[in-house]
């Protein structure tokens, strides 16, 4: 369960997010809209600790019961996809998704297991050794999508990844995300200005606009 309370972001001149609370179950998605400048992206950098400190920020991030927002970045086990899925070149696709996987996963063929488990729970076998600058737009962001997720997150924030595909494969990826983030049941937080991108029964919330 992730759970925001009473968060307020304000920069030196205006507020942006204003008292915003919202609880999201596992599995499940909410969808954060509003016109550009609204603070949508602010507001998931400050989930993920990576908030410039010249905001102003009070309110509580709680996943699983445990407080995060009072925590390193790294210590809060919260995955982030932006709308570029960068994969680093010079590394094999299996070798990008390795390095994803928790330390705790012990012992080189161990890893390339879980690499290998996951490539073929995603109907991508056989794209271990596939060159990043070979892939398709649609498979790039399906290989960046298993990265975020093998590193095992407790929750996922979405920062518009449909954006940049084309229609048909904006929805074949979508259906992709949804389904794998079902599967391991975590809590989902989307950013998009496209309201096809909302997932059927998903919560929806809308930023106050009046500061832009
Ligand atoms: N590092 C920063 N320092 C100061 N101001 C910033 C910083 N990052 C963003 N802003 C400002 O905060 C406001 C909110 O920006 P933000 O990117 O969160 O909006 P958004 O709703 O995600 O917009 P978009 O839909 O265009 O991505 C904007 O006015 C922006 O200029």
């Amino acid at each position: 369960m992730l759970s925001v309370q009473n968060c307020s972001i304000s920069d030196a001149s205006r507020s942006l997010i204003q008292n915003m609370s919202f609880t999201v179950s596992p599995g499940e998605v909410l969808t954060l809209m509003g016109p550009s400048g609204a603070g949508k992206s602010t507001f998931l950098s400050w989930m993920i600790g990576a908030l410039s400190t010249d905001f102003r920020v009070t309110g509580e991030l709680w996943l699983n019961q445990k407080r995060r927002d009072t925590l390193p970045t790294e210590r809060r086990n919260i995955g982030i996809l932006f709308q570029d899925a960068l994969l680093f070149a010079h590394l094999s696709v299996g070798q990008n998704l390795a390095m994803a996987l928790p330390a705790a996963i012990k012992g080189r063929e161990h890893r390339k297991q879980c690499v290998e488990q996951a490539l073929v729970n995603a109907q991508l076998a056989n794209f271990s050794r596939r060159d990043p600058a070979t892939l398709s737009g649609g498979e790039r962001a399906r290989i960046s999508v298993l990265r975020a997720l093998l590193a095992q997150p407790e929750a996922l924030l979405l920062d518009e990844p449909f954006s940049r595909l084309d229609q048909t494969l904006r929805e074949q990826f979508r259906q992709f995300v949804w389904q794998q983030t079902e599967q391991l049941a975590i809590p989902v937080v989307l950013v998009t200005h496209d309201p096809q991108d909302i997932p059927a029964g998903g919560q929806v919330m809308t930023l106050d606009s009046s500061h832009i």
